[in-house]
């Protein structure tokens, strides 16, 4: 039940300096810049028309963008939304416009959390070209600030048509396809996008980038690790206006064939179900008691 979800699309993220969020996502991240004017910046990486748009002033807050496969099936999940009671309403032309989109549904979870769901995205003809060799493959999931797991756990499934892959404590791991997880619930006192996920090609190349952003001075808040949850490799670092970024690769894939047998895990919120090589996170949301810690 729910909108048929196709993908994650992109994230909108509210920046105080448009000129360091853009300097940091090219030289940091190894983002591809398409777009900028005076309030919006649109970069990405992999080959879709882009997968962030930062826009000028960070009480714009942020935002999510989901494709869903038509302007019909756009449609028929605003019927459902109706028929469930959850309040949406159409974006603008003008939101539309900003968002490279024919088809635009703006919602709130539980929690706050601003999700679009877009339809006939715009596409682009040229292929992604880094600003630093990252080995970025592609824009991958977000986590997501819960002021409420299971309530928001509750909407992607009934409403969004997202099944739980697993649990770390209240926190869900949430696919809308057969990525492990195209969206991770994490509990905190706030809404809010809590880090952007870009796949990487290997994991040489989370080791380069590791060496690199300590020679950059990027604080690096968690890893080079490994989620038993995914079995990604990762890197965790902090960008501007306190967003983070993580890198990761080798991610389990939940085909439809798995899914026939597929039963979601409960992993304890202890650090061996955050990294399994034994990396421990700087990570508000991430961290455990200090007792819970040693007794891991
Ligand atoms: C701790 C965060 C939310 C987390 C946990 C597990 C994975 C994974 O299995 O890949 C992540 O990507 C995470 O960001
Ligand atoms: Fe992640």
């Amino acid at each position: 039940m729910g909108a048929d979800l196709h993908d994650i699309r992109y994230v909108r993220i509210g920046s105080d300096d448009l000129d360091e969020s853009v300097r940091f996502a090219t030289e940091i991240l190894g983002l591809e810049l398409m777009e900028r004017d005076r309030s919006c910046a649109y970069l990405r990486g992999d080959d879709r028309d882009h997968n962030i748009c930062y826009v000028k002033g960070r009480d714009a807050g942020t935002m999510t963008g989901w494709e869903v496969g038509s302007m019909t099936a756009l449609d028929q999940a605003a019927a459902e939304f109706d028929a469930a009671c959850v309040r949406v309403r159409a974006g603008t032309s003008e939101e539309r416009e900003q968002r490279r989109v024919r088809g635009l549904l703006i919602l709130n979870d539980p929690s706050g959390n601003t999700i679009e769901l877009v339809a006939r995205p715009q596409a682009c003809g040229r292929r992604y070209f880094p600003t630093r060799d990252a080995g970025i493959t592609h824009f991958s999931h977000v986590g997501l600030h819960t002021r409420n797991a299971p309530a928001d756990e509750g909407f992607w499934v009934a409403n969004l048509g997202a099944k739980v892959s697993d649990w770390i404590g209240d926190a869900a791991l949430i696919r809308i396809n057969e990525v492990h997880h195209n969206v991770a619930l994490f509990p905190s006192t706030k809404s809010g996008v809590q880090h952007v996920n870009f796949q990487v090609e290997s994991q040489d190349d989370i080791m380069r980038s590791w060496y690199m952003l300590q020679n950059r001075n990027v604080k690096v808040v968690f890893g080079p690790g490994r989620h038993p949850t995914s079995g990604a490799r990762f890197l965790y670092f902090q960008g501007p206006d306190d967003m983070i970024y993580e890198y990761s690769t080798g991610v389990r894939m939940i085909t439809a064939e798995d899914e026939k047998s597929y039963v979601p895990r409960s992993f304890p919120k202890e650090p061996s179900s955050f990294c399994m090589w034994g990396s421990l996170p700087d990570i508000p949301e991430f961290k455990v008691p200090v007792d819970v810690a040693r007794a891991a």
